[in-house]
C-alpha cells in the first residue's frame, strides 16, 4: 500500500482517487482552490466535473499544499495542462528527492513548447517524473469500466513499480521508456479532436471523422519522429487509442468544444460552453509552432489553427484539406 497525493481535483484527479482508493492505497486529494475540497468534504462528489460520481469517504481532503506533498510516496498532477508549471513549483520545495510525480495531464506549454514531464522536471529537477496516459475518461474510470493506459518512465524499475501501483482488474497498465512519445501523443490528440468535432458539427459523417484520425496519427507520428519519439508509440494507446477516444467519445471535452464551433460558435463560446479547460486550443498553437520548428508537414493542425485564431470559415478550412496538392499516402513505401 502507497500513500498518495493526487494534486487536482478534477474529474480526472478524482477518478484517479477512485481507482487508487480500490487498490487499497491511502488517497489525499489536494487542491489549490479550498472551496472545490469544501464541497467534497461535505457531498463527496463533484457535480460539475464528474456528476453522479461518488468519491469514497476514506478518500482524505487536504488544501495544505506542505502536508499533501510530504505526506505522499507518489504524487498525481492532475491540473488542467496551462496551470502545470505553477502548480509544480508550488510543489517543489516539499519534494523529497526521487519522491515519484505521475503526470496525468496533456499539452505543450506555449511559451517554451516544453511537453509537461519537461516543465515538471525543470521545476522540481529532485523528482522521479513518469507519465500516465491512454484512452480513459474520467466518467468510465470513475465507474470502474475496463480501460487500459501506459506508463511511461526513463527507468524500467520505476515503470513496474508504478503499474503495480495503478493496475487493477478494471485498469490495465502498460509500460514504456517512450515518456516523450507518450506526452506528444496525448497533447497533440485534442487538437485533432477539435477538428473531429468541427466535422461532426457541420453535419459530415463517418468518412470525414476516420479521414481525421487517420491522417491525425500521421501528423502526430511525422512531428514524433522528427522530436525523437518512437513511432511505435503513436500506434499504441496514447497515440491511436487516446486519438480514437477523444474523437469518438461524447465525454471528449474537446470533441464537443468542435462540435459547438462546427456549429457557428466562436471558440471563446464554445470555450465556456464546455466549462472545462479545452486543451486542444492551447495546443494547437503549440503544435503549429513545433512543426514549423521541426520542418514537418501537418495540415490538419495549420487549418484548425485559422479556425481557431484568423476566425476562417470551418467548411472552408475542410475544402482547403481536401484540395491540397495530390499526395502519396506514406512518404516510406515507394514503388522502388
Ligand atoms: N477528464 C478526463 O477524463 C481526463 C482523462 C485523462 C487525462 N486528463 C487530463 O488531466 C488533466 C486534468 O483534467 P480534468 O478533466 O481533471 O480537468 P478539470 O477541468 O476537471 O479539473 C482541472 C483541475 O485543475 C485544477 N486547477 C484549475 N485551475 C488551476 C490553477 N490556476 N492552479 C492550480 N490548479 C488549477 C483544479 O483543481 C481543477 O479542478 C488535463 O490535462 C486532462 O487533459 C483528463
Ligand atoms: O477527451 P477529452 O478531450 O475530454 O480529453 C480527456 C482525455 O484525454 C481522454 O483520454
Amino acid at each position: 500500500m502507497a500513500k498518495i497525493s493526487i494534486m487536482g481535483a478534477g474529474s480526472w484527479g478524482l477518478g484517479l482517487s477512485i481507482l487508487l482508493n480500490n487498490n487499497g492505497h491511502e488517497v489525499t486529494v489536494w487542491s489549490v482552490f479550498e472551496e472545490e475540497l469544501d464541497v467534497l468534504r461535505k457531498n463527496h462528489e463533484n457535480t460539475k466535473c464528474l456528476p453522479g460520481v461518488k468519491i469514497p469517504e476514506n478518500i482524505k481532503f487536504n488544501g495544505n499544499t506542505k502536508e499533501a506533498v510530504e505526506s505522499a510516496d507518489i504524487l498525481v498532477l492532475a491540473v488542467a495542462s496551462p496551470y502545470t508549471r505553477s502548480t509544480a513549483k508550488l510543489l517543489a520545495p516539499y519534494v523529497k528527492d526521487e519522491q515519484y510525480i505521475v503526470n496525468v495531464g496533456k499539452g505543450i506549454e506555449e511559451s517554451s513548447l516544453m511537453t509537461l514531464c519537461d516543465v515538471i522536471k525543470e521545476e522540481i529537477p529532485q523528482a522521479t517524473v513518469a507519465v500516465l496516459s491512454g484512452p480513459s475518461h474520467a466518467e468510465e474510470v470513475g465507474r470502474g469500466i475496463p480501460t487500459t493506459c501506459v506508463i511511461g518512465t526513463a527507468k524500467k524499475e520505476d515503470a513496474i513499480f508504478l503499474q503495480n501501483i495503478f493496475m487493477s482488474d478494471v485498469f490495465r497498465v502498460y509500460i514504456s521508456p517512450d515518456v516523450l512519445g507518450i506526452c506528444l501523443g496525448g497533447s497533440l490528440k485534442n487538437v485533432i479532436a477539435l477538428a473531429a468535432g468541427i466535422a461532426d458539427g457541420l453535419g459530415y459523417g463517418d468518412n470525414t471523422k476516420a479521414a481525421l484520425i487517420t491522417r491525425g496519427i500521421a501528423e502526430i507520428s511525422r512531428l514524433g519522429l522528427a522530436m525523437g519519439a518512437k513511432v511505435e508509440t503513436f500506434a499504441g494507446l496514447s497515440g491511436i487509442g487516446d486519438l480514437i477516444v477523444t474523437c469518438e467519445s461524447m465525454h471528449s471535452r474537446n470533441r464537443r468544444a468542435g462540435i459547438l464551433i462546427g456549429k457557428g460558435y466562436t471558440k471563446d463560446q464554445a470555450m465556456e460552453e464546455v466549462k472545462m479547460v479545452v486543451e486542444g486550443v492551447y495546443s494547437a498553437k503549440a503544435a503549429l509552432l513545433l512543426a514549423k520548428k521541426y520542418n514537418v508537414s501537418m495540415p490538419i493542425v495549420e487549418q484548425i489553427n485559422k479556425v481557431l485564431f484568423e476566425d476562417m470559415n470551418a467548411s472552408l478550412a475542410v475544402s482547403e484539406l481536401m484540395l491540397r496538392d495530390k499526395k502519396i499516402e506514406a512518404d516510406s513505401i515507394s514503388w522502388e
